[in-house]
């Protein structure tokens, strides 16, 4: 195995604007990335031409020194040793489980005692040993997403592609699924990339995250970093929950804000020339005397905790949890924390 490299990939169908520019990353041996933007922005176009289903039409792709892709040829997706699986899983439903993780095998002429025993270790590694005889359409949805997963497996691929896999299963199956991929990378060993437009998805589970927008890489991070420093506006609205405050820009060069900056250019009355977008985190906003007077605007009870919204007189809508419930239009002092400057 060895690390995947992308060098100012690019694809562009027709005349039509390009589905992906400029794209470069390095991804090391055995990573988890996960590959997030929203519907549109390029993200199964760049997935299929590592597969080698599609041939950029600029840049490298490479797998340690080994050349897969550039404008002038492809090495066939069939002597990449990656696999693929897909959100509609692409079963054959007139075989057993055990016979649809073996094809792989079988079309490689692997037979006989290897077959057998390749088969029951990718059964057994996603659980499925005891359904090998079942038919495909006996299965639940998740089910069959791991027999996807175990033909995958089954191949001992050096690369694994998958494109939105879970898109089609609810949350609790959803949860169920997010713990055999995590496994199933550390069983494998495989580099994994990862396609999906759900943040919350592609934080619990990748190594690292990209973050795609139009067809470009707008910032890729281990998801904590991510988290914590995300890098302009999109990338800020995208990754976890909190607001941003347009806020004067009074030329202080760190990106870290802390409350009482905040408070100051809250409190600006003059018309600012510029503007910052700093973000303000749900959990970095309190409720707390002698802070900024607002208006509850929101309350949604989340189980644990409510998730609330309030306008502050000063005019910015922020958010914040509570332990209790309260009402809207409800008057109460808030304390911001902390801001992060997207940019
Ligand atoms: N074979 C094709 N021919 C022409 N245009 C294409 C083709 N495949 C993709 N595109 C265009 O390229 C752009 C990126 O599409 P792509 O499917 O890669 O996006 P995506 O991020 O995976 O979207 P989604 O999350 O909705 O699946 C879109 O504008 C799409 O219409």
């Amino acid at each position: 195995m060895a690390k995947l490299s992308l060098d100012g990939v690019s694809k562009q169908f027709g005349d039509a604007r390009p589905a992906v520019v400029d794209f470069s990353l390095d991804l090391g041996e055995g990573g988890f990335l996960a590959l997030l933007g929203p519907s549109g922005c390029g993200k199964t176009t760049l997935l299929r031409m590592i597969a080698g289903f599609e041939t950029p039409t600029g840049g490298q792709i490479r797998l340690g020194d080994r050349l897969l892709s550039d404008a002038v040829g492809v090495v066939p997706p069939e002597r990449r040793n990656m696999a693929m699986v897909f959100q509609s899983y692409a079963l054959w439903p007139h075989m057993s489980v055990a016979q649809n993780v073996g094809y792989p095998l079988k079309v490689r002429g692997i037979s006989g005692e290897e077959h057998r025993r390749r088969v029951v270790d990718a059964l057994q590694s996603v659980h499925l040993l005891p359904y090998a005889e079942r038919r495909p359409a006996d299965l639940s949805g998740g089910q069959r997403q791991r027999v996807a997963l175990a033909r995958c497996l089954v191949m001992q691929p050096d690369v694994v592609l998958l494109d939105e896999p879970l898109a089609n299963l609810d949350r609790h199956l959803r949860q169920e699924m997010e713990e055999t991929f995590r496994s199933f990378h550390q069983r494998s060993g495989a580099t994994m990339i990862y396609v999906t437009h759900d943040q919350a998805e592609a934080m619990v589970l990748a190594t690292d995250v990209a973050v795609m927008s139009q067809g470009r890489l707008l910032q890729m991070a281990q998801p904590a970093e991510l988290y914590a420093r995300p890098n302009g506006r999109l990338v800020g609205g995208l990754i976890g929950q909190g607001v941003i405050l347009a806020l004067a820009d009074d030329g202080y060069p760190a990106r870290d804000y802390d409350g009482e900056r905040i408070g100051r250019a809250l409190a600006r009355t003059d018309d600012a020339v510029c503007h910052v977008d700093v973000l303000v985190r749900p959990q970095d906003v309190e409720v707390a005397g002698g802070g900024l007077d607002a208006r509850v605007t929101s309350i949604v009870f989340e189980g644990e905790r409510y998730s609330a919204r309030a306008r502050l007189d000063a005019g910015a809508e922020v958010a914040f949890y509570c332990r209790t419930s309260l009402s809207v239009g409800e008057r109460l002092s808030l304390a911001i924390r902390h801001g992060w400057r997207l940019s």
